[in-house]
């Protein structure tokens, strides 16, 4: 059985939203949550992106940094996170009616892309009355959102905080996707137009994704063997499993396939004469945080935006979690956070001269 998630505040586009690739949906819903009060200046918003999987319920997903007493606070902030384009909690996916056939898209839903997801986001954002962002944060997929709107309107977001992330999917990112829809694809249910198709195979893939989401390190150490007799099943083999299931608890194959093709999307420097000149229009003030165990979204990435945004400021963040260290640790991401918030209070670029350092020994960062 499939969760439908509650929905919070429901906002409908009632005419044709026009997609990067060339399609159309014929109107829109941003399924959102807004959390506190918004000043009157705006100076208080903070616009948070969700990942892959998540949803708009940050409370939740984010709960070691939104919420009373953290660092984004409603008593203090107003928090908005929206369900993206084409994911399972409420907007606009596979599983929503077309309202040109009566029927569900499923199959027929269009290719998305980051783009089409910021663009969305923006029609909300407009018809909220945010004539600014205090600051955007996101990872991963999150991310790549943030990063995106902070190029297609450099005067909206004055700071951005982007973890886990990158400038442009990688070939080895593209490559774990497609083969986590190739599991799907085999699922001969797959073919078919209900709710629960391709639902075996999306468990394979998430159990593929873990292995990205984590790394070498941390298996050995959550799922260590345990003496267990030949024949019976590992930690390591049941926690695989365990993981697809409780996906397949929450989730949908064709929002799982589609988020991964938007996922593959992220070129910031499509149309705008490369990655460099696009992250060269960022006039946030920008934090960049990496993992230096992410084996999906590896560091190098991370360094790379934070040395093309001008005056951006790189953190590398110790974890054993890998990639999804982003949702699990957020005490050390606040910490960087409010680190850093101190430095741009004082006007000053604690990593400007390394990476000036770095470009003239002709270094990377590993
Ligand atoms: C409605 C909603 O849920 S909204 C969306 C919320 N989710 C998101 O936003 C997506 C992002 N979140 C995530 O990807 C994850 O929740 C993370 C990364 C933050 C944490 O991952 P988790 O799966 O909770 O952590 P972890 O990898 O430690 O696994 C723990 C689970 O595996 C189980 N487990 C651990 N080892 C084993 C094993 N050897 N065999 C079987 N099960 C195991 C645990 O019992 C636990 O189960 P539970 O989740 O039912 O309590
Ligand atoms: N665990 C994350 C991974 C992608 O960043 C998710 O499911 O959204």
């Amino acid at each position: 059985m499939l969760i439908f998630y509650p929905l919070n505040n429901l906002f409908k586009y009632n005419k044709a939203f026009k997609l990067e690739a060339g399609g159309i949906l014929p109107e829109i819903e941003l399924a959102y949550q807004a959390l506190g009060k918004m000043n009157e200046d705006c100076s208080n918003v903070v616009w948070v992106c969700h990942a892959f999987t998540g949803s708009q319920d940050v409370e939740d997903w984010w709960q070691g940094l939104v919420g009373r007493g953290k660092l984004f606070d409603p008593d203090k902030q107003f928090i908005i996170c929206v369900n993206v384009l084409g994911s399972h909690y409420g907007s606009t996916g596979p599983l929503s009616i077309n309202p040109e056939t009566g029927e569900p898209y499923y199959h027929t839903f269009p290719f998305i892309t980051i783009r089409d997801i910021v663009n969305s986001f923006d029609l909300l954002r407009e018809h909220l009355g945010i004539k600014r962002i205090r600051t955007c944060i996101g990872g991963s997929l999150g991310g790549q959102q943030s990063v995106e709107w902070a190029i297609s309107q450099p005067d909206l977001i004055e700071n951005l905080i982007l973890i886990a992330t990158n400038a442009q999917h990688s070939p080895w990112g593209i490559a774990f996707n497609e083969s986590q829809r190739m599991a799907i694809e085999v699922d001969p249910t797959w073919k078919e137009s209900n709710p629960q198709a391709g639902i075996e195979g999306m468990k394979a893939a998430r159990a593929t994704a873990l292995i990205s989401y984590r790394n070498y390190e941390t298996y050995g150490v959550t799922q260590a063997r345990n003496d267990e007799p030949l024949g019976k099943v590992h930690r390591a083999t049941s926690y695989q499993r365990y993981q697809g299931e409780k996906l397949a608890q929450r989730f949908n194959a064709y929002s799982y396939y589609v988020l991964s093709q938007v996922m593959d999307s992220q070129d910031v420097g499509r149309g705008r004469g490369g990655a460099i000149q696009a992250l060269s229009q960022i006039k946030a003030k920008t934090l960049v945080m990496g993992i230096k165990s992410d084996a999906l979204f590896p560091i190098n990435e991370q360094a790379f935006l934070a040395k093309h945004i001008p005056g951006a400021t790189f953190q590398a963040l110790d974890s054993l979690y890998g990639h999804d260290g982003f949702l699990i640790e957020s005490q050390l991401i606040t910490k960087a956070i409010k680190l850093w918030q101190k430095f741009v209070k004082l006007d000053v670029n604690p990593m400007y001269d390394f990476f000036k350092k770095l470009e003239k020994k002709n270094l990377a960062i590993h």
